[in-house]
């Protein structure tokens, strides 16, 4: 039986396992020279079962440790040791000792010991010891290094024990060979397998078999608008759109300073023969010996290609000395003609969403108006006896409505244009009538409320009359109920009730459809992964959506915790979370230190 290992760094970990008195450490002290003699650069984890010390009581550290310290740090000029004092009961974590190795700095870690571990490993075996063989019951065994009298399956690489460089070369091999596990995403609608019958199924199904499911039903906007510059806000493009100019137009400046051929630099002064303004140019052709004053963005004259900062020489009397001659590069400080994007190329590709950074761009290429996908439109309302106006005075036993606001204030931000349909009250014939009128004036139609079991009567008969609708239960939580389906040409939502369940199954269902549904190319979530503060709770078979709070840590590593108590019902949880912390549904618990994905908020809360 082997327990669990996945390798969080992006090296390859290769294990050394065998009965002690194999002669593990022998092989390690010879193999490490002949690794480096290939160019290998390595790391060791050695597992030592008993309380060692790295120093010797009298060294300061070793007393400062003993003082009470967590950590010593002893560094010198050649080297230094972190101590941890760090009891555990059991093995200590191999993840957390891997995410103490400078990755960057070599290109695997030979771990000797944690043989239980599921980590690919190279098992060392004498036939002389009597020793049982360990690949028989561990699928992680990569090679065998033994003596002739072992028998070794076919399907295993046999290595000479005694043979160093054969298993050298072997270690060398598999390092040159790894490859990074593929990141298994804990939402991943690409690889969701078929849906048999969903409708009301008791099971549920998982958020990527919803989300593909709903994505199937959405045909892009094809119809598309000129849109001025002006009033483009965050809406999606229609055709490529292909530059019509160099940007920049004329090789320029990048610094206040002088132009010069590097081909003159010698220690003979410059002579200064003009100055060059931006938006101005210098008509002739620079000589040799030649130079001119020059402004950042100023076309750089012909017969110069090195710019040389103000700050970085000495004019007097038109005579130019530069300084620290030696570290001029040929081509410094010159932006060159089409650098950023040359005429002829696509500047940006249909299905891109434009941001400040996009319209900043197509203002440099001199467009004014862009084609636009048509925006699509999305209805809201709300029902529930219970859901109250903000701005009335809240009845007894009822509540104010925000969810109209939170899905309002979403779709607005998807580049959607919208309109609010009020509160709905729980009547057939009136919600009927509102789920018609509707789809007759929107792309998407969504409510909030009323798709649980006890009390989705009126939302689920009033749909009925009107188009084909599914009420499907997502493993997930919040937002367990969702109802999915079509009113004519209109795809309908139902989300559930509580505020948080609502936003939750918006990001996760409704904001990939508007998407889409808006001609966005490529648009994925995004997942990335944290560090968790604090152990998390989940329950295999969903996937549990908690707010989180990330923040960088001093190591430059992102690491999230949760906000606190995580009812479905409190917004407050929204308000202080930046992200949502995103536990898929293979997993149960997240130990603390441990990598979680989140799903940060960005700009769309
Ligand atoms: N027997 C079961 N009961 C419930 C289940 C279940 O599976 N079996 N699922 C629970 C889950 S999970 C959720 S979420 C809710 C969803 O219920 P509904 O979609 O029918 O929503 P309501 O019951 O109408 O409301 C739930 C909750 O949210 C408040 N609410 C409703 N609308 C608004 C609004 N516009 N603004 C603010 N708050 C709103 C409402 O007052 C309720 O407190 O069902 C569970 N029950
Ligand atoms: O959707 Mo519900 O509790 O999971 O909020």
């Amino acid at each position: 039986m082997t327990a669990l290992f996945s390798n969080p760094l992006s090296i390859p970990v290769l294990g050394f396992c065998a009965y002690s008195g194999t002669g593990k450490t022998t092989l390690l002290k010879q193999l490490i020279p002949a690794l480096i003699e290939r160019g290998l650069r390595l790391a060791v984890i050695k597992h030592a079962h008993h309380n060692f010390d790295v120093d010797v009581p009298g060294k300061d550290s070793f007393e400062m440790r003993k003082a009470g310290a967590r950590q010593v740090l002893v560094a010198s000029h050649v080297r230094w040791a972190l101590m941890t004092e760090d009891p555990v009961d059991d093995d200590p974590q191999l993840q957390h000792l891997l995410r103490q190795i400078e990755a960057d700095k070599v290109d695997i870690v030979l771990v000797e010991g944690f043989k239980k571990l599921a980590l690919p490993k190279i098992e060392l075996h004498r036939a002389a010891h009597n020793k049982p063989l360990i690949h028989i019951h561990d699928d992680n065994i990569v090679a065998i290094a033994c003596c002739d009298e072992t028998t070794v399956p076919d399907s295993l690489m046999r290595l000479d024990l005694n043979n160093v460089a054969q298993i050298a070369d072997f270690v060398q091999h598999y390092q040159q060979n790894w490859q990074a596990e593929e990141v298994s995403l804990p939402i991943d609608a690409s690889k969701a397998a078929q849906m048999d019958d969903t409708e009301n199924s008791p099971h549920g199904i998982s958020v990527s078999q919803g989300v593909a499911a709903v994505l199937s039903q959405v045909t892009p906007i094809v119809d598309t608008e000129l849109v001025s510059l002006f009033d483009i806000d965050n809406r999606v493009l229609a055709h490529d759109i292909i530059s019509e100019i160099n940007v920049p137009q004329q090789t320029n400046s990048a610094m206040d300073g002088y132009a010069f051929a590097f081909s003159n630099l010698s220690n003979k002064p410059l002579k200064v023969v003009a100055e060059v303004l931006a938006g101005h140019h210098y008509p002739n052709m620079l000589q040799d010996g030649e130079a001119v004053r020059i402004m950042t963005g100023a076309t750089v004259p012909k017969g110069a290609d090195t710019i040389q900062p103000r700050e970085l020489a000495n004019e007097q009397d038109n005579l130019l000395t530069l300084l620290e001659h030696e570290h001029i590069v040929k081509g410094q400080h010159v932006r060159l003609a089409g650098e950023d994007i040359a005429s002829g190329d696509v500047a940006l590709a249909a299905g891109k969403r434009l941001g400040a950074a996009e319209l900043g761009l197509l203002a440099s290429l001199g467009f004014d108006r862009l084609p636009l996908v048509k925006r699509p439109t999305v209805a809201v309302f709300s029902t529930g006896d219970e859901v109250s106006q903000p701005g009335q005075i809240l009845k007894q036993n009822c509540i104010y409505d925000s969810n109209r606001y939170t899905v309002l204030s979403m779709a607005k931000k998807l580049g959607c244009q919208v309109i609010d349909l009020g509160i709905i009250e729980d009547d057939e014939h009136i919600l009927t009538a509102t789920l018609r009128s509707a789809a007759e004036q929107a792309d998407i139609v969504i409510s909030s409320g009323g798709v649980s079991v006890g009390n989705a009567d009126y939302i689920k008969t009033a749909l009925a009359n009107v188009g084909n609708t599914q009420f499907w239960r997502i493993n997930m939580r919040p937002g367990r109920p969702l109802a999915v389906g079509n009113i004519d040409r209109s795809l309908f939502f139902g989300l559930p009730g509580n505020p948080v369940a609502v936003m939750v199954a918006f990001l996760q269902f409704v904001q990939p459809a508007i998407r889409k549904l808006a001609g966005e190319l490529h648009w994925q979530p995004q997942f990335i992964p944290a560090i968790a503060q604090h152990a998390l709770r989940s329950k295999t078979g969903r996937t549990e959506f908690l707010r989180g709070i990330y923040t960088i840590g001093s190591d430059g590593r992102i690491k999230v915790s949760t906000t606190g108590a995580q009812g479905s019902g409190m917004l407050s949880s929204m308000v202080s979370a930046n992200c949502l912390i995103v536990i898929g549904d293979d997993t149960a618990t997240i130990p603390a230190g441990e990598s979680v994905f989140i799903q940060p908020f960005a700009d769309l809360l």
